[in-house]
């Protein structure tokens, strides 16, 4: 039997090889499903000649094809001769990338790799996770975004403006692969903490999309970054000739609706029911309503609202182990009432709930937010964006976090506003003078936009704070003492959600999953990690972490009954394993 591929030529139908692990992520192409030493040709057939393989970022491997692989696919003459391996084109990669001391560098340079050779970047990425992360991902990739119209080489995802109305599903059939299984969108409204960059987010799903790979193992050619461009209110791209995006003020109400409602439909239409739809760096009104509109009709993920909400009450969990008592025992207050700050509030007032039988109405007392206008009370109940509602508590108006502070004694302070800075001396010496060990989660990104430093954290409070912020800061000397941070941020999550999701054939996301993925990843810190004092695990682990998490996601999933792939494996863990992707080059004969 054969099976045609969509440019019309046929390949030998992989059968139940193009099943993974028994189970998880199809391939059509048979790849993935392929052992390091099983041989895979399908490109001899796709691929017209040697040259145009070294130019097919998916299959090149540089100077790493073989003598024979050379022989066999076109390839002499095309190469010097020297002959490589991965392990020592990775060595000469990551010597090259130290070379540049400009962190954009780094990021154009990866970008480049990725182009090139996609098994070589994940290759980099996975195994050098901790030092790469910060470069293809928060805080470089906020700067990428800021300047992507002049570093801007070839275009990357798809690019869905009010331009293509009515033409959706079309644009959508462009994008070469067929069987995707996760797409993160953007409409690139508030990019991180650095407000309206328009179509320049695009730098956001393909950052994402390539942690789906690298942290949860995700295959990449599974993978579509989304940039939905409805226009910007930024001036200065508005402005700037280099500006890539449609020049016009954003879209908003019925038209944008309308635009996002098509694409919705078109994307369930093209990939079905199964398709993860991840959003990303919405602005506020936007974000709230899709998700609202949309989780029932689709299986959608708010990063910022209900995966940050997942990592936070993660490591809030963890950090009982440090500051004793339950969560039930805390009290809660919030810098920014927008995604992050909300969606954080509300999962843990559910775990309290659940955890206490309390009506949520009675848990979500203990959380207090302040935005813009000072602290959220009953008196400005009317004029609250609805999101902000349910945390419009009683007591008296307070303008300042500072006074606020001191009237409500949190025990955990977090920083949600996207503003930087805001945490100032005044405001972690009063948390530290009446908490033996004040919890403070600095969450806003990039680095610019951390609502204070580590460095500051420790210093003001004595060395006596449990710290954690969204974008990473390095260890902190403070009194001889070496204070290491952790980083509380969203990609601890999405990626072994994710794959989670998606190994199960989950149909819809349920709140309960975020309690099990925020359980899984409190279980994975250990007892090195909370000796430093730390509340999350290190990165360096971070697939095994996925897989965990996934497994737990999985589990919750079938128990739900809205996981569709039956019957359940056995061991998840070992599941979720078997569909993770490994960047090792395949052979080619
Ligand atoms: O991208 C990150 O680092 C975390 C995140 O979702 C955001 O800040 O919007
Ligand atoms: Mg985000």
């Amino acid at each position: 039997m054969e099976s045609v591929l969509t440019n019309g030529d046929l390949v030998p139908d992989m059968g139940d090889k193009s099943v993974v692990g028994g189970g998880g992520v199809e391939d059509v192409y048979g790849e993935d499903s392929a052992t390091k030493d099983q041989l895979v040709t399908p490109w001899t057939i796709s691929v017209a000649s040697g040259y145009t393989l070294l130019r097919d970022p998916r299959h090149n491997k540089g100077l790493a094809f073989t003598e024979k692989e050379r022989d066999a696919h076109y390839l002499r003459g095309l190469l010097p001769p020297s002959v490589s391996n991965q392990e020592l084109q990775e060595k000469k990669l990551m010597h090259n990338l130290r070379q540049y001391d400009v962190p954009l560098h780094r990021y154009m340079a990866m970008m480049d790799l990725q182009e090139r050779n996609e098994r070589l970047f994940y290759k980099l990425l996975i195994d050098n996770v901790e030092e790469l992360l910060p470069i293809v991902y928060t805080p470089i990739v906020g700067e990428a975004c800021q300047k992507y119209g002049s570093i801007f080489r070839r275009p990357q995802g798809l690019f869905i403006s009010l331009k293509e109305k009515g033409k959706i599903l079309e644009v959508l059939k462009n994008w070469p692969e067929k069987s995707i299984q996760v797409i993160v969108v953007t409409d690139g409204e508030r990019i991180l903490g650095l407000g309206d960059l328009g179509c320049q987010g695009m730098g956001i799903p393909v950052g994402k999309l390539s942690l789906y790979t690298a942290l949860g193992g995700v295959r990449p050619s599974a993978c579509l970054p989304i940039t939905i461009d409805v226009g910007t209110n930024n001036e200065k791209l508005l402005s700037d000739e280099f500006y890539i995006g449609l020049k016009q003020k954003r879209a908003t109400g019925q038209e944008y609706a309308e635009l996002l409602h098509e694409f919705m439909c078109a994307v369930k239409q093209n990939y079905g029911e199964k398709i993860l739809i991840q959003f990303e760096d919405f602005a506020n009104h936007n974000a709230f309503e899709l998700l609202a509109k949309y989780r029932t009709t689709h299986l959608v993920f708010n990063d910022d609202i209900q995966g940050t909400a997942s990592v936070v009450l993660a490591g809030l969990i963890a950090a009982l182990k440090l500051v004793g008592g339950t969560l039930a025992d805390h009290t809660f207050l919030f810098l920014g009432a927008g995604e992050a700050g909300t969606g954080i509030a509300e999962l843990i007032a559910l775990e309290i709930s659940k955890k206490t039988n309390a009506p949520l109405e009675e848990t979500r007392k203990k959380i207090w937010l302040v935005d813009s206008k000072g602290l959220v009370v009953s008196s400005r109940k009317e004029s609250l964006q609805h999101f902000k509602r349910s945390w419009a508590h009683e007591h008296e108006p307070v303008k300042e976090l500072l006074d606020a502070v001191k009237a409500i004694k949190p025990t955990v302070l977090i920083g949600t506003s996207g503003v930087g800075k805001t945490f100032t001396k005044d405001v972690i010496k009063a948390m530290a003078s009446f908490n033996e060990k004040p919890l403070i989660l600095a969450l806003s990104n990039p680095t610019s936009q951390s609502e204070c430093t580590a460095e500051e954290a420790y210093t003001w409070s004595g060395g006596r704070v449990i710290f954690a912020s969204g974008s990473p800061f390095d260890p902190v000397e403070h009194e001889g003492k070496v204070f290491v941070p952790g980083q509380a941020n969203n990609a601890y999550i999405f990626p072994g959600f994710g794959l989670g999701l998606i190994m199960s054939g989950t149909i819809r996301v349920h709140d309960d999953m975020l309690l099990a993925a925020s359980e899984a990843l409190a279980a994975q810190v250990t007892k090195e990690n909370y000796e430093k004092g730390l509340i999350y695990p290190p990165f360096s682990n971070i697939r095994n972490i996925s897989a965990h998490i996934a497994a737990k996601v999985a589990a919750k999933s079938y128990e739900l009954g809205l996981a569709s792939r039956l019957p359940r494996p056995k061991d998840l863990v070992k599941f979720a394993e078997s569909c993770m992707y490994s960047p090792v080059y395949r052979n080619y004969l």
